[in-house]
């Protein structure tokens, strides 16, 4: 939202960033569950004089914002789904104050998992595990909403069926074809719901937990293939490519799915001096590297929506 100002655009922003909390929630069978976030706020709100007269009397302060991330986590007394608190979060601040048109809310969630002693789930053990599940949520006071998830370090690697051949070949090319490589990614997804308000948001209890699950799930098993045979990728832009479709195809209220997929490079290991070969590549010994490293970003709609 611009304001115009002696002439001049003028466009504004305050919220409250890497605000952590955890909430537990004590079942009465004695099993506990914990999440842990790290939440960002951003307020667009009709605050202007505060900037050009020094008039603080619109301004919701970034502490109160921090404070209200502890105060409605109190307030959830069932477990929620991260995108089902970002949500709850974005509306209070648009209800409550006048001055606040838009509200944006970002959560990293820390993956807890849940332990296992002896083939047995834990009833109050954790253990971190890798990928974080985020969400993004712009929500208006006229009640209109963007709903996105996502997946952060999702790292997944398979030994073989990966090559890149045929490419553009020119003076400066050294890379040889290949039919045989590892291939290796640092997954950063999100993808748009298509419920563009509050009342359409399904109600079912942890629904987008589930959600990502299934689209984590989905990914990597299309990055796979079927564990015995596998599947052939001629490229990280073509495994991108199905990985998206297969997320738009499995999930209608998806409406776009973004992929960022660095190609981090295992490079094939030869060694010689000049009398003897020391260590010969076969298929085997690799040097892995993450710098440098390909990158690859796409995004896939379904025509009426974008990312
Ligand atoms: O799957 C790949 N895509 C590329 O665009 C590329 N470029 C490169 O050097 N290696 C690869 N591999």
């Amino acid at each position: 939202m611009a304001n115009k100002i002696e002439g001049l655009s003028f466009e504004q922003r305050q919220g409250k960033q890497r605000v952590r909390v955890a909430r537990v929630w004590r079942n009465n069978d004695g099993c506990h569950s914990i999440v842990e976030w790290n939440v960002g706020i951003s307020l667009l709100s009709d605050c202007v004089n505060a900037y050009t007269r020094g008039d603080n009397s619109d301004l919701v302060t970034t502490d109160t914002m921090k404070n209200t991330v502890y105060v409605k986590a109190k307030e959830c007394k069932e477990e929620l789904s991260v995108e089902e608190f970002a949500v709850r979060l974005a509306k209070h601040f648009t209800s409550l104050y006048q001055q606040v048109t838009t509200a944006i809310v970002k959560i990293v969630e820390k993956p807890w998992e849940r332990a296992y002693v002896d083939g047995q789930p834990h009833e109050h053990g954790f253990k971190l595990g890798s990928e974080k599940h985020t969400t993004e949520v712009i929500f208006e006071k006229s009640g209109a909403l963007r709903l996105t998830s996502g997946i952060e370090g999702l790292s997944l690697l398979k030994t073989t069926k990966s090559g890149f051949e045929g490419f553009i070949r020119d003076k400066y090319t050294a890379l040889p074809d290949t039919r045989e490589r590892i291939l290796a990614t640092e997954i950063t997804a999100s993808w748009k719901y298509q419920y563009e308000s509050i009342f359409s948001i399904p109600q079912k209890p942890l629904y987008f937990t589930e959600r990502y699950l299934n689209v984590k799930k989905a990914l990597a098993d299309t990055f796979y293939g079927p564990p015995k045979e596998g599947v052939y990728s001629p490229s990280v832009q073509s495994t991108l490519f199905h990985m998206a479709k297969t997320v738009l195809k499995g999930f209608p209220d998806i409406a776009a799915v973004q992929l960022k997929m660095p190609n981090i490079h295992f490079l094939p290991v030869n060694l010689s001096n000049t009398d003897n070969t020391i260590v010969k590549f076969e298929d085997d010994v690799y040097l892995p590297t993450d710098e440098p490293h390909g990158s690859i970003e796409a995004t896939l709609s379904r025509f009426w929506s974008k990312m």
